[in-house]
């Protein structure tokens, strides 16, 4: 295959690795935290990185420009869960978090709304029932239904009316509303600005939030013929369906998102 053609779609997972494979030293992979490299959990605090995925995404990072996770977490979230990786850059809260040489860098226009965010989230304890589980996240506030599915539409309806009140940004998710601050940034930016540079970009996600980075690896396709972008959605029975249908390739859990990226480095250091 020519280093500069861009295989057709539908993708083959041997194409999409022959071609990263020409292009490593250009080439950045992004990845989504919850249900990307972490299974789903009733308790967001109980969320853990597959075994594998820590050594693999150190490794990864030694054969490619570059490694990054970009999730709806904080940042002191993801450094807890991968405090040993040295080379893996870190985005939390869809971006208005970076972790850069040794400390947390928050958007400025985000910061005047931490103290809203602290009474939301105090407001959402008292007003909603006790099953919803509250994440106060510093920057946003995620509204958790998951063990109480049949709140879906009470929460939902609450999230919008504080969402109108206040002027806050909404994201729906896996049995999550979010309200976040009406700054803009989302994942999408992230990778736009991301792959500025890169010939070659993979992004793994599986929710809503994730089909605003598949979009950016497309626009850029759509502007630079040379630029190669591989967008892999990991299936689950929620959003699924659609960020499968937004994907060039769809993996079945976080477990086979680890085999899958052991099988690809030994492609890309197969002499
Ligand atoms: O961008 P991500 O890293 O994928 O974060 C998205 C949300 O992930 C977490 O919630 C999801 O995972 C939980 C743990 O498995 C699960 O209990 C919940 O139902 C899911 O929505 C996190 O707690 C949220 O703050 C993130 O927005």
């Amino acid at each position: 295959m020519a280093e500069t053609l861009r295989p057709n779609r539908p993708l083959s997972v041997a194409d999409a690795w022959a071609v990263t494979a020409q292009r490593a030293a250009e080439t950045t992979f992004f990845f989504d935290f919850d249900g990307v490299l972490s299974p789903v959990t009733d308790d967001p605090d109980a969320s853990q990185p597959v075994d594998a995925v820590p050594g693999v995404l150190e490794q990864l990072a030694t054969t490619v420009r570059r490694v990054a996770i970009v999730s709806a977490r904080p940042v002191s979230f993801l450094r807890s869960r991968f405090a040993s990786l040295e080379r893996v850059d870190l985005y939390g809260l869809y971006g208005l978090e970076v972790w850069h040489e040794g400390e947390v860098v928050t958007e400025p226009a985000a910061l005047p709304w931490i103290p809203a965010m602290n009474d939301l989230a105090e407001r959402a304890r008292a007003e909603l029932p006790g099953q919803i589980l509250v994440e106060f996240k510093r920057l946003s506030v995620a509204l958790h239904y998951r063990t109480a599915p049949q709140l879906a539409d009470e929460v939902t309806r609450w999230g919008h009316e504080q969402a109108e009140e206040l002027g806050l940004k909404i994201q729906g998710g896996r049995m999550v509303v979010e309200l976040k601050p009406p700054v803009d940034q989302d994942k999408g930016m992230v990778i736009t600005e991301g792959v500025r540079n890169a010939g070659c970009a993979w992004y793994f996600g599986d929710d809503m939030s994730d089909i605003k980075a598949f979009d950016a690896l497309r626009a850029r396709e759509a502007v630079d013929p040379g630029f190669f972008g591989v967008a892999v959605a990991v299936a689950n029975p929620e959003t699924g369906a659609e960020v499968s249908s937004a994907a060039d390739l769809t993996l079945d859990s976080p477990d086979a998102v680890a085999e899958f990226l052991t099988d690809g480095l030994r492609r890309l250091q197969a002499p």
